[in-house]
């Protein structure tokens, strides 16, 4: 049996004594290691909130969270975290940051990796990080997570503001560094494409709760694309659905044959999600390691109806 990387009981977090909203709510998950996780959902889903969970940098309000068999606070050595606002020294150069990180992390850093990394990105060593452009940043904050040699790489929307090509390389580089290692990777996007053929495992947070989670390939195996006369889809679950005159496409978790005239198909990565976000309403689902299926979903065979939107290619 696998180990486990993260495993978060009912988790949940609310900002402030007096605050009523919660950033995350009755968060149960589990995470094997040496998966590759994507963690997607709206702006304030609570994605940057759980990901600050794992690493130690908040308590939570309720519920549990641990990481690597033990609490974040204990890992911390073991996991590497680039936040979003990718905290640096400005007045350091880049070698001094490296030679930081290695400082820092002296047991465990991996100079390889970390210069591997600034120099895909032919980054002057004795530039000052403050000269830096916010992709070059990102590149250097990566260089520090991969040089910490973490068995947990946790990373909030790393390649936000970094040009397509290297988006494409440093990707590249993060998912044979992380095979190579088998280490875990968490990572936060709003773009879902980008994801599609480098995750194996997904997260999808909506209003700080879990929507969906579980293997990537058994989540989309759930789930079914139909195209058809439009009609009933009972006794199915039905996610989304669009009619357009007297056509119907809907996205929905089947529960036997599909019915005569509709056509299926599996569901890619992006329609998965993007039909989650246009129905919020829609049921979660959760599918652990073993396959077993755990949902919301005996109710709600109407499911949540959205508008007709083509939505392919776009950030969430
Ligand atoms: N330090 C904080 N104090 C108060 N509220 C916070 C704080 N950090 C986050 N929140 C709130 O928690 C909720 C979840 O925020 P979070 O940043 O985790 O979302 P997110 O999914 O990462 O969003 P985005 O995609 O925009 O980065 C939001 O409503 C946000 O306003």
């Amino acid at each position: 049996m696998t180990g486990t990387a993260m495993e978060a009981a009912a988790l949940g977090k609310k900002f402030g004594w007096r605050s009523e909203r919660w950033a995350l709510r009755e968060c149960t998950l589990r995470l094997p290691t040496g998966r590759v996780c994507a963690l997607v959902g709206p702006n304030g889903a609570g994605k940057s909130t759980l990901l600050a969970h794992a690493a130690g940098l908040l308590a939570p309000t309720e519920g549990t969270i641990s990481v690597l068999g033990t609490t974040p606070a204990a890992a911390r050595e073991r996991i590497a975290h680039v936040a979003q606002d990718k905290p640096l020294y400005p007045q350091l150069t880049v070698a001094e940051t490296l030679r930081l990180g290695r400082d820092l992390n002296t047991r465990r850093w991996d100079a390889a990796a970390a210069e591997r990394v600034v120099d895909e990105g032919d980054l002057n060593r004795n530039a000052k990080i403050r000269s830096l452009s916010g992709g070059q940043r990102t590149r250097v904050a990566l260089a520090l997570a991969l040089g910490k040699r973490p068995e947990l790489l946790l990373l909030d929307e790393p390649m936000a503001d970094l040009d397509p090509l290297a988006r494409h390389q440093l990707m590249g580089t993060l998912l044979a560094d992380s095979a190579e290692h088998g280490t875990t990777v968490v990572m936060s996007s709003h773009v879902v494409a980008e994801l599609e053929g480098s995750c194996d495992h997904l997260f999808l947070l909506g209003a700080g709760r879990i929507r969906l989670a579980g293997p990537l390939d058994e989540l989309l195996a759930a789930h079914t694309l139909v195209t058809g006369p439009a009609g009933d889809l009972a006794p199915h679950t039905v996610v989304e659905s669009r009619t357009t005159g007297r056509q119907l496409t809907a996205l929905i978790r089947p529960q036997g044959p599909v019915g005569p005239g509709r056509q299926t198909a599996e569901p890619t990565l992006e329609e998965l999600v993007l039909a989650h976000l246009r129905a919020p309403e829609a049921p979660a689902l959760t599918i652990d390691d073993a396959g077993d299926a755990e949902g919301t979903e005996e109710d709600d065979h109407d499911g949540a109806r959205a508008d007709a939107t083509e939505a392919r290619g776009t950030a969430v």
